[in-house]
């Protein structure tokens, strides 16, 4: 299988090259193959992940979209009987390596799940929950971080007033954007999502895509998405994966309109999946 990326300057590049990607590569992926146990969920990965895009993973269910996303922050480590080979570069190291801290990634990036996952505390305590984990005691600069962060999640002006209520009291829509703001409070590199509106409603996922939109000038954002349009709307990138293998990854607009693989072009128009 040919496999293709797409550089800064939109050209087609082959990544056969063993030489670290350019500088605004954020991954770059060679060779990933994973199992869990016996069973191969990801073959022979190779795709780089530029920053400040949105890169949007799609493909059928069980072709290994949140198990490559799981990877990225090496959150898969804490699935027993997980086997990989391969490297994944993030900024030139290789995070798969044994000796790389993976806490420590974490804190580079975050990730933003499917159902939106509060916890039990206040609205400020979600969001100050990392700060504080990571040291910071000064209430001032806590309460900057909170308000920074719900400002840039896009949920600030709702919930200003009532930051000691629970956060379980919010809606769906909400609890995503707290999510987001949770996350963005450790000021991470990149946002791992795993279908964060496949729960919300349409008016909550519009708000949710025009905040990625706007995340992207800060942030690289890594999207799994069944949603078709939602990819073609808002990401730069796109990588089909199936039955565990990437069939094509490309520029959206490409791949969307003039795929190069006829299984991609039968997945996009609904023919399967
Ligand atoms: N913890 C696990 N143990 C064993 N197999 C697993 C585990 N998690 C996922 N798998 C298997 O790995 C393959 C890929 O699963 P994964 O969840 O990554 O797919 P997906 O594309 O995200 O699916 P969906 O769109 O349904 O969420 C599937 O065959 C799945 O059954």
């Amino acid at each position: 299988m040919a496999l293709t990326a797409i550089s800064n300057e939109n050209k087609v590049t082959s990544i056969e090259s063993k030489q670290p990607e350019q500088a605004s590569t954020l991954f770059d992926v060679r060779d990933l193959n994973l199992w869990y146990n016996q069973t191969q969920a990801l073959k022979q990965i190779n795709l780089t992940i530029q920053q400040n895009n949105i890169t949007a993973i799609i493909g059928p269910s069980g072709c290994g979209k949140s198990t490559f996303l799981k990877t990225l922050n090496r959150m898969i480590d804490l699935t027993p009987s997980v086997t990989t080979t391969g490297d994944i570069y993030y900024k030139h190291d290789n995070m798969l390596a044994d000796s790389y801290n993976p806490e420590q990634l974490r804190t580079r990036v975050g990730m933003v799940f499917q159902k939106p996952n509060p916890f039990p505390k206040s609205i400020y305590e979600n969001v100050a929950y990392g700060p504080k984990i990571h040291g910071i005691k000064d209430k001032k600069i806590l309460n900057q971080i909170v308000e920074k962060s719900l400002r840039d999640a896009y949920l600030w002006d709702e919930v200003k007033d009532r930051l000691k209520d629970s956060a379980l009291g919010l809606s769906g829509g909400q609890q995503q954007r707290l999510c987001i703001a949770r996350t963005l409070a450790i000021e991470p590199d990149v946002i791992l999502m795993d279908e964060p509106t496949s729960a919300l409603d349409p008016v909550s996922t519009a708000k949710i895509e025009e905040l990625i939109q706007q995340l992207k000038e800060d942030y690289s954002i890594v999207i799994v998405t069944h949603n078709m349009q939602q990819a073609g709307r808002i990401s730069d990138q796109t990588a089909f994966f199936l039955n565990g293998e990437v069939v094509e990854f490309n520029d959206t607009h490409t791949m969307f309109h003039e795929p190069s693989d006829s299984r991609t072009h039968d997945y996009i128009n609904g023919h399967f999946g």
